[in-house]
């Protein structure tokens, strides 16, 4: 499904992704860990194509992202849920969720949506910017599931956000990987992403140190604590 090889990124003179090789592949969920800085949101705004990648490739379902702008590149059925979630504040719940929808609206999408958010539903008519910040989370979320994605991908969704929402948020990302949608998500916590995710790239220095299933890493604290600074 998503297959990344050998993707550099520079900024000036840095060299921020240094060959990040990754692939999730169709129903699979994946988190990318590393310390503060190392690239991890580099590594998905290169998948989204806002920033240039320098080299390497990076493939969705056969097709090259390189070469379609970054406009383009949600409509071929990735959703992107950046960090600090991206809505429009002035713009009400509805207005957020059908943004990127194209003629009339799908209301058996929203409908599936507010299954998933049922608080949204109750804020229809609210701006962005009245929501909490979980309540905006799961506006995010929800306006990329509009586009009825096959793979989404998520920077740290639970961030600052109220713990009872935590949970929810949670619950809904794993169900929407139970319907089949592939995730990628970058996670501070490691805990969240050995349990929410199948499988685990722990990234370094702007490349991929150590992949490996869930469990695998469960059983490795040593790895953890070498690339995370922290055990379990
Ligand atoms: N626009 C930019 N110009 C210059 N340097 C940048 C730019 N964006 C990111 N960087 C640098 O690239 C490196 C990787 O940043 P990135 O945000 O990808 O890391 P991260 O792993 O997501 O970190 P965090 O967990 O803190 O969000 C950092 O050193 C950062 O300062």
């Amino acid at each position: 499904m998503l297959s990344l090889r050998d993707l550099h990124v520079h900024m000036g003179k840095l060299h921020i992704l240094q060959g990040v090789t990754l692939e999730v592949k169709a129903g699979e969920s994946a988190a990318l860990l590393g310390r503060n800085g190392v690239g991890k949101t580099t590594t998905l705004r290169a998948i989204m194509g806002l920033v240039s990648k320098t080299g390497g490739t990076i493939q969705f379902d056969g097709l090259n992202l390189s070469n379609y702008p970054a406009h383009e590149i949600a409509g071929k059925g990735i959703g992107y849920v950046p960090q600090g979630r991206g809505i429009f504040p002035g713009l009400s719940v509805l207005e957020n969720l059908n943004i990127g929808v194209k003629g009339k609206r799908d209301r058996d999408r929203e409908d599936y949506v507010f299954a998933c958010f049922p608080r949204l539903k109750e804020r229809l008519h609210q701006p962005g910017n009245t929501l909490s910040g979980g309540e905006q989370q799961m506006l995010a979320i929800g306006r990329c599931l509009m586009m009825r994605p096959r793979l989404i991908i998520l920077d740290e969704p639970t961030e600052g956000i109220m713990p009872r929402l935590v949970s929810q948020i949670r619950r809904e990302i794993h169900r929407i990987n139970q319907s089949g949608v592939s995730i990628l998500l970058v996670e501070q916590n490691v805990e969240t992403a050995l349990k929410l995710c199948s499988n685990v790239f722990l990234m370094e220095k702007g490349a991929i140190v150590h992949s490996g299933t869930s469990p695998e890493l469960k059983a490795r604290p040593e790895i953890v604590h070498r690339y995370l600074g922290l055990t379990q």
